[in-house]
């Protein structure tokens, strides 16, 4: 099959949610679905963890991770990346975005209302807000607990207000399927991937 490589991107889905919500769970299921040619996922912490790693000789793959490794240093992380935003605010949307050549790109991990004005100053035609939402209660069997100076924080609350989303897609154990909620989505993934074979 052919690449299909478009000069811009037709579907920015821009996904957060809390920790332990399945962010990452459900990014990976949509990108199963539609496959590496028509989509990528876009990791914004990626480029963070990396140099982070880089830094301080710590295990890249471990913190990208979902276990309890990066928990340790999840909130100097988060201190090292707000410097770099203060600074410049969008610069890690441009690094994960520099390169990326697949019609369907999927954000896992917004967390700032200012990594989704980047998104929709930039992209506004194609960005749409994907929240991914799980009870207290299942995050806490994902290994979730609340700790103070994180989970109150921007990193987790950024964008508890003030945005709408397109798609709100629940997480639990007892939801509907996540095959029938993310239906719609994938249909308009496809469509617009469709339109912008080149
Ligand atoms: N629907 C699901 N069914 C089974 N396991 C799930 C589901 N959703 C998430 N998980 C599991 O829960 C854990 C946390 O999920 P995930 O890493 O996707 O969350 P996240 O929102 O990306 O978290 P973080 O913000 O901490 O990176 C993982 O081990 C994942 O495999
Ligand atoms: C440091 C940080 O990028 C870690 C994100 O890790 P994860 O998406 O939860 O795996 C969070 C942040 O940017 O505030």
């Amino acid at each position: 099959m052919a690449a299909m490589v478009t000069d811009t991107p037709k579907l920015i889905l821009l996904f957060s949610g809390k920790r332990k919500s399945g962010k990452d769970y459900i990014t990976d299921l949509i990108h199963k679905r539609l496959g590496s040619e028509v989509c990528c996922i876009l990791r914004l912490s990626a480029p963070l963890k990396e140099q982070y790693a880089r830094e301080r000789g710590l295990d890249y793959e471990e913190l990208l991770g979902s276990g309890q490794y990066k928990e340790q240093y999840r909130a100097d992380m988060i201190a090292w990346g707000e410097r770099r935003r203060t600074q410049d605010p969008g610069f890690f949307c441009r690094l994960v975005t520099r390169g990326a050549t697949q019609p369907v790109w999927i954000v896992s991990d917004a967390r700032r209302l200012s990594d989704l004005q980047w998104f929709w100053r930039e992209y506004p035609s194609q960005s749409r807000c994907v929240r991914v939402e799980a009870s207290e209660d299942t995050r806490r069997d994902r290994g979730w607990e609340f700790t103070p100076g994180i989970d109150d924080a921007e990193s987790e609350c950024g964008l508890d207000h003030g945005v709408h989303f397109d798609w709100v897609i629940c997480n639990d154990s007892d939801a509907s399927p996540l095959e029938e909620q993310l239906q719609g989505l994938l249909a308009l993934a496809q469509d617009k991937a469709r339109a912008g074979v080149s």
